[in-house]
């Protein structure tokens, strides 16, 4: 999707280089050609696996892919079309206000509001934009930047939109339980389904960077790494960017679907499943010639909730991988760690 002329993104091109607003850089600057990357093409995944979730081998198969990807896409899910479509025209609507109005009306991220460029806190940058909002137990969402008076419609989309992927991300992992062969059915679950849940959402935009064009260079939209939660359900247009890392290390590139959902098993789940779930590396590599734009349910636990491979899972002779972590303390030391790091290895059992 282009922008509209005479509505303006804080990152759309401009023929001057342009001094900055509140801090934030509002154009492509000479430090931004360090988003410029010449990198090989990418084979394009197009065996990424396809679960149609009320398909009765759907657990299994959700299984096989958690074990050999970390990552699939899920059919016939359930989410109204047309939600999704009222809630990404209001993300556009939101990303078309000009910079002063986005910073005023959802705040600078730190983590939570509007960010653009800075990933986090620790020197990560990216070509995008995004707004990474909090979402409490369901079916209230906080939004503590959004004004509800000009929000009013973007917040009842989003918390009608948060709990449908809540509700899909608690059905996989349903699944997932039935798929191990482990009795309790919400033994996953339950921890994006905790009134106490620490999950967030994520909308994100990568703008076009026209004088790329006719160029082979791409963008670094959002450098490589995994996800911290349980959880991610990911949804975007159909402008393709999305890479996921396979098992032997190489990049490949997850073609578009703008009707599925793609899901990322997180760290989290890596480690409740002592390992046998992959949380899978992925990063945003665009090509700068129309806007990307990805909205993302992080189902994560509570802050209490202890993480540790689960009992029922380890069998006699099969140790634990990792030691026991709250959520907490694994959310603290992820928010120090740089985007590409493994955040995982400091709670690595060493037998
Ligand atoms: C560089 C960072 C951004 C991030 C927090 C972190 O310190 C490391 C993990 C990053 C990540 C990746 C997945 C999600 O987009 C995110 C919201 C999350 O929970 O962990 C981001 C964090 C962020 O953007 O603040
Ligand atoms: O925008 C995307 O498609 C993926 C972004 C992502 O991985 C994230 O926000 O954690
Ligand atoms: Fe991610």
């Amino acid at each position: 999707m282009q922008f509209p002329s005479g509505l303006t993104s804080p990152l759309t091109l401009s023929s001057a280089l342009q001094p900055t607003t509140m801090g934030v850089l509002t154009s492509p600057s000479l430090e931004d050609i360090f988003l410029v990357k010449s990198s090989k093409p990418c084979a394009s995944f197009s065996n990424v696996p396809a679960i149609d979730i009320t398909a009765p081998t759907a657990a299994a198969d959700i299984v096989a892919a958690c074990i050999d990807f970390g990552f699939f896409k899920v059919t016939n899910h359930g989410v109204s079309k047309s939600l999704t479509a009222r809630l990404e025209a209001a993300a556009i609507d939101f990303f078309s206000l000009p910079e002063w109005e986005k910073l005023e009306k959802a705040g600078m991220a730190n983590p939570f509001g509007y960010g653009n460029k800075k990933i986090g806190c620790n020197g990560d940058v990216g070509w995008l934009e995004y707004l990474l909002l909090e979402v409490t137990s369901n079916p209230s969402l906080t939004i503590p930047f959004l004004k509800e008076s000009w929000a009013s419609s973007f917040c009842s989309a989003l918390k009608e939109y948060v709990s449908a992927t809540r509700k899909l991300a608690s059905e996989m992992l349903e699944l997932m339980a039935e798929g191990l062969g482990l009795e309790q059915r919400n033994v996953l679950s339950k921890f994006v389904n905790d009134e106490n849940s620490d999950s967030f959402f994520r909308l994100n935009h990568y703008p076009p960077w026209p004088m790329l064009q006719g160029s082979n260079n791409n963008l670094n939209g959002f450098g490589e790494h995994t996800d911290p939660q349980i959880i991610s359900v990911l949804r975007s247009n159909d402008s393709d960017g999305l890479q996921i890392a396979l098992k032997d290390g190489s990049w490949v590139l997850v073609p578009p679907d703008q009707d599925s959902f793609f899901v990322n098993v997180g760290d989290s789940l890596q480690v409740l499943t002592n390992g046998r779930f992959r949380s899978v590396r992925h990063r945003v590599v665009t090509n700068g010639r129309k806007s990307r734009f990805s909205m993302i349910y992080f189902g994560g636990p509570p802050l209490a909730a202890r993480i540790e491979p689960l009992p029922q899972l380890l069998g006699d002779q099969e140790q634990s991988r990792y030691r026991a972590f709250t959520w907490a303390q694994y959310k603290t030391a992820a928010f120090k760690s740089r985007l590409a790091d493994n955040r995982l290895v400091c709670f690595e059992n060493h037998h």
